[in-house]
């Protein structure tokens, strides 16, 4: 070998050794964690289900920043309110980005899907078409829809007490109406199963580990012939893409205004291929129908699990709207009920339906508390150890609204920073008044007459954690409740284009810009 060739070497080596010491010296900087080993860091540690649970000992164990190694990315595990905060909302230009996922997020979706896209240029003209329906105010005047459908809700409950289909029938009508302009009555719609078979393809694209692509994106390149996966997420993009499609055509169809009537007339829809179009519809009706459906079902939970707690709540409705001659709480009436605002808070903090929050990842290198924080790295707010830190809650497993009277929730419940949640001010109204108009009609009683024992096993594991099927009794209050349940049920207008018409008369009323 000639000297060059020998100096060629020696310097490829010492470049080596200087990226592999700045490496080890930057590595020796990121937030504590469990021991790494070489090559796979803590792959093999890697929780498949709940893995709330594993991040919530790590964080017990090694304080409210943890960083872990999952095949070659960096994760951040935060455990605690004020440095969830700092970070993700407070930095939210380095923190707004979502980490890698090829199966989901790339094969399966092509980028469509608002909730796991990069927010690149084209993640900001989604957000500016969207924005318009989800502002606050224009959230105030879906009321009359959140209004009809909770006291179909109620007489639901006086018929049957199928706790999972009525709360899905519920949050999946709202939606829809929105959204489409339909209503769900039975839940066996077949827009309800194929939206079932979507949450289902999501969950298995999305599902940590099981994708060979995810571990090795490179992969992607491959063609479909010799890669199995291609043709697993071609078939999930087709189905999601054909629903979407279709119940967006159906939805331009139908009299009446909906979402879908707003969204074509929009600036930003201009040029925008039609699938790339429903495909936003499709995603904000899902968004809302699981999240509302899990909140409400786990807020029933707790009226079996924490029976007392349904007293004080009666009492605060009573005061305002009687208890010999009821009548029910509208919405005007949930500013001056302070306590059902502190149930809803203690929902989300005993059980929030998101117990390891929904994933952040960095645009670039940061430090935080001398701590580096790698570019690319995922950064996953654990909720379920800031909800359950005995530092902040007395007795944290024990569902106590009272906690919160007089207080501001201050936990985050609707995530962080440019990815907050944007359907949060129809959300809060959907929950609330349902939320109120249960507890004012019924006692809801668990069935074999004991106390339901809640503990982590009565939830699921996937990424919305629901509770596991459960049986609760719904008795009407009185014969007096009954009455007005019935009444407002029977007068309810049910039919989605006279409401929708007064929902456009509010928004012109109120000077709201409208597309349509
Ligand atoms: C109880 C009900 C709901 C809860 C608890 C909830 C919670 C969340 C959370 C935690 C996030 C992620 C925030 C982050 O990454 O920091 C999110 C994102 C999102 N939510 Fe909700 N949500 C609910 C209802 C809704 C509704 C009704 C809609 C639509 C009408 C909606 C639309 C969205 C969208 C589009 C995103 C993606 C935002 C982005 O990444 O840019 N959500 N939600």
């Amino acid at each position: 070998m000639t000297l060059n060739g020998y100096l060629f070497i020696a310097t490829g080596i010492i470049l080596l050794l200087i990226v592999i010491s700045h490496r080890r010296r930057m590595r020796s900087k990121l937030p504590p964690g469990p021991h790494r080993l070489p090559i796979i860091g803590n792959t093999h540690q890697a929780p498949n289900s709940a893995p709330w649970l594993t991040f919530q000992k790590w964080i017990q164990q090694y304080g409210p920043l943890v960083s872990v190694d999952f095949g070659g990315t960096t994760v951040v595990l935060i455990g605690d309110y004020d440095i969830a905060k700092d970070l993700l909302d407070k930095r939210g230009n380095v923190y707004s980005a979502r980490p890698r996922m090829v199966m989901a997020a790339e094969l399966t979706c092509k980028e469509h899907h608002i909730l796991i896209r990069q927010p690149d240029a084209r993640y900001m003209l989604h957000q500016r078409l969207e924005a318009p329906v989800l502002s606050p105010r224009a959230s105030t005047t879906y009321t009359p829809v959140q209004d009809m459908e909770s006291k179909v809700l109620l007489h639901n409950f006086l018929r049957d007490y199928e706790v999972t289909k009525n709360c899905e029938i519920y949050a999946a009508s709202i939606a829809y109406i929105l959204t489409y302009g339909f209503r769900v009555v039975t839940n066996d719609e077949w827009q309800m199963d194929a939206a079932r078979a979507v949450n289902d393809n999501f969950v298995r694209a999305a599902q940590p580990g099981a994708w060979v692509v995810d571990a090795f994106p490179v992969m992607k390149m491959l063609p479909a012939c010799i890669a199995p996966f291609k043709k697993k997420a071609e078939n999930f993009w087709r189905y999601e893409t054909d629903l979407h499609l279709s119940n967006l055509r159906e939805a331009l169809n139908r009299e009446g205004y909906n979402w879908c009537k707003d969204f074509v007339l929009a600036k930003e829809a201009k040029d925008m291929p039609e699938e790339e179009l429903a495909w936003d519809l499709g995603v904000l009706a899902d968004a809302a129908i699981e999240t509302s459906n899990v909140f409400l079902q786990t807020f029933i939970l707790a009226c079996v699990a924490y029976p007392e707690f349904m007293t004080t709540a009666r009492k605060e409705i009573d005061g305002l709207v009687g208890q010999h001659e009821p009548r029910m709480p509208e919405f005007a009436d949930l500013e001056n009920l302070p306590y059902i605002h502190a149930v809803v808070e203690e929902v989300f903090r005993w059980h929030h339906i998101l117990p390891a929050g929904v994933a952040h990842a960095t645009l670039k290198d940061d430090w935080y508390n001398g701590f580096f924080i790698p570019k690319g790295s995922t950064i996953v707010p654990v909720w379920k150890a800031m909800r359950e830190d005995t530092k902040r809650y007395d007795e944290p497993l024990h569902f106590r609204p009272e906690r919160w009277t007089g207080k501001n929730g201050q936990s985050n419940n609707w995530g962080y920073g440019r990815r907050i949640c944007t359907g949060r001010h129809i959300a809060k109204n959907t929950i609330t008044i349902a939320v109120a108009r249960l507890l004012w009609a019924f006692d809801i009683k668990p069935a074999n007459g004991d106390r339901i024992e809640v503990d982590d096993s009565m939830f699921t594991e996937g990424f919305v954690s629901h509770p596991k099927p459960f049986e609760a009794v719904f008795q009407p209050r009185s014969e007096a409740h009954r009455e007005v349940i019935e009444t407002a049920y029977d007068n309810a207008e049910k039919d989605v284009q006279s409401l929708m018409a007064t929902v456009r008369y509010n928004q012109q009323q109120m000077g709201l810009k409208l597309r349509v």
